[in-house]
């Protein structure tokens, strides 16, 4: 008697620790039918989504620096303790410039919500250099697990271990591997407020009934509501990223000119990527001793021909 490939797939060994180039640890999940994801141990950072017809999903630079300690520029990052250059870290906090673990015992998740996915957990825990810049007892979880159908959602668990209390902000930097940035539009953030990067964060509300890109666009939307889409036309495809724990969305496309000043980025690569990450920005939420807070996003990319009216509701 035969069985269906989905039948005798173990979402238990479709999880395989292997190495790069470089010797540095990363992960590979793979779904019953093709998805796969990577996840290096460097920075906790997805450096690869595919689908079932193995299409990347995410963007990584042609021009990507591939040396530790530095996160690459793509895929999905993990910023923490800070976001942004406001602070007194580096931009966008150290976690993602760090080398994570492997969390091999992590305290059960309140919900089911990796049953029949493949996942990998990961563990930060600061090290004495970090105490010194950012003196405070935490340790930062990651769960990152690959739904059969191709679902790729990231958990994050921060807990505050024994010391005083301390504030962060959080944000999963998404790089989206888009078809031409012209063809791509947003919906989910009409009408909200947005602080906008470009102008010393002064405090618009979003006009257009869906945010078109035209030029670069630096901006954090404030409080959005917890599914938005990410529709690419040319491609017919559309992200769906839901959110939990983590009220804004930062939009980002560095256009023509920022483009050019990356060292690690192509001059016309803006074309293809959009930064949508859902984020914790605007209010850091404080932790005191022995209390956890818990940050989730969760991506889906489908032809667009299946995201109907049903979207929001
Ligand atoms: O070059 P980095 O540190 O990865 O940051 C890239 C961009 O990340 C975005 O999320 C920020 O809003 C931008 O201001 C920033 O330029």
């Amino acid at each position: 008697m035969g069985h269906s490939a989905a039948a005798v797939w173990d979402s238990k060994a479709a999880m395989e620790i292997t190495k790069d180039w470089k010797g540095i640890d990363h992960v590979v999940l793979r779904g019953p039918q093709g998805a796969s994801a990577r996840i290096s141990f460097q920075g906790g950072q997805v450096i690869s989504w595919r689908n079932d017809h193995g299409e990347e999903l995410l963007f990584t630079s042609s021009k990507a620096i591939f040396k530790s300690p530095k996160s690459i520029r793509g895929g999905i990052t993990i910023c923490f303790p800070e976001f942004g250059n406001g602070g007194s870290l580096e931009q966008h906090g150290f976690a993602r410039n760090k080398l994570w673990v492997v969390d091999d015992d992590p305290p059960p998740l309140p919900s089911n919500d990796s049953v029949g996915k493949s996942f990998v957990d990961l563990l930060l825990k600061p090290s004495e250099e970090d105490l010194k810049f950012w003196p405070h007892s935490f340790e930062l979880r990651l769960r990152i697990s690959l739904a059969p159908g191709g679902n790729l959602t990231l958990i994050s668990r921060v807990r505050n271990i024994n010391g005083k209390p301390f504030s962060f902000s959080f944000a999963y930097h998404t790089y989206l591997s888009v078809s031409d940035i012209s063809e791509v539009r947003i919906e989910g953030l009409e009408t909200l407020d947005y602080l906008d990067n470009l102008y010393h964060k002064e405090r618009f509300t979003e006009q257009g009934d869906a945010l078109t890109f035209e030029s670069e666009v630096d901006r954090i939307y404030l409080n959005s509501p917890n599914v938005i889409a990410v529709l690419d036309h040319e491609r017919k495809r559309t992200y769906v990223i839901r959110k939990e724990g983590l009220p804004d969305i930062v939009v980002w496309d560095p256009w023509e000119k920022k483009s050019k000043s990356m060292v690690n980025f192509g001059d016309e690569e803006y074309k293809q990527m959009v930064c949508v990450d859902a984020a914790l920005v605007e209010k850091p939420i404080t932790l005191k001793p022995g209390e956890e807070w818990t940050g989730l996003m969760e991506i889906s990319a489908v032809p667009s021909s299946f995201c109907g009216e049903n979207l929001w509701s």
